[in-house]
């Protein structure tokens, strides 16, 4: 569905931050993608989610070649696309329940399917209480499952995810990856950026790595369902 082929990326007249990056996301399949800080991942993310363009190389995109993509066509793409952000990126003059919806009222969904939905994904997320709170009242950990929430409510083609358990504890992130785990099953093509080895492990989905901008191995691996109620210790 999405492959890269000696592809490079900078940052305006910077040197490359990524180079020579080739791999293929099969349609279906869940990734982490893993490495120290500064390694890359934010940036081949932001090439998976159509806010950059490679410098060199070549990228096929729902098996489009990118170079070929008209600019107009760009948000349509964008539209089966489901992103985390790091910094979380709510809107903050919207509730946590009018954030989540977002995406549902633009695709035009009914008003009370819309209601349904968001109340029943807040709630799994563990927000059922905080539903109408603005994003300024809300912890870093509430607000990254309201991100999560909104990236995955419109059961989008591909979602990218960086850092997604990042500010919560080890039972909520078990029960944020079953979520992952259960949009991957009916389709979605996954790709989650995270430096939680324990989780990455446990999870057992195949590894992208990335070390100083190169992508240096591709470990096998089948997701597994966690089970929501896991708590992430350490055996
Ligand atoms: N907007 C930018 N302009 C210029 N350089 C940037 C920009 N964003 C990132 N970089 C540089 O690109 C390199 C890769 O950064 P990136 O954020 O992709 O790494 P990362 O692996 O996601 O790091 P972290 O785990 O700390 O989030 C770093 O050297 C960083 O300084």
């Amino acid at each position: 569905m999405i492959s890269f082929e000696n592809v490079g990326m900078r940052y305006g007249m910077g040197g490359e931050v990524l180079s020579d990056i080739t791999f293929r996301l099969e349609r279906g399949s869940f990734h982490f993608l893993v490495g120290p800080s500064g390694a890359g991942k934010t940036s081949l993310l932001k090439l998976l989610y159509l806010a950059r363009r490679p410098s060199r190389g070549l990228i096929h995109f729902f098996d489009k070649d990118l170079a070929r993509i008209e600019r107009e066509e760009l948000p349509r793409l964008r539209r089966r696309i489901g992103v985390v952000f790091q910094d979380f990126r709510l809107l903050d003059h919207l509730s946590a329940f009018d954030n989540v919806a977002l995406p549902l009222q633009i695709k035009g969904a009914k008003r009370i399917q819309i209601a349904d939905h968001v109340e029943e994904l807040l709630s799994w997320v563990g927000l059922k209480d905080r539903m109408h709170a603005r994003p300024a009242t809300l912890s870093g950990g509430e607000k990254q499952r309201v991100a999560i929430a909104r990236a995955v409510i419109n059961k989008p083609d591909l979602l990218v995810a960086d850092e997604p358990t990042g500010n919560v504890d080890p039972e909520m992130a078990m029960r944020l990856m079953h979520l992952f785990v259960e949009l991957n099953k009916i389709g979605t093509t996954i790709v989650i950026a995270s430096h939680d080895q324990h989780l990455v492990e446990t999870i057992g989905a195949p590894v992208l790595s990335l070390d100083k901008g190169n992508m240096t191995y591709l470990a096998g691996g089948k997701p597994r369902d966690p089970d929501p109620d896991e708590t992430g210790a350490q055996p």
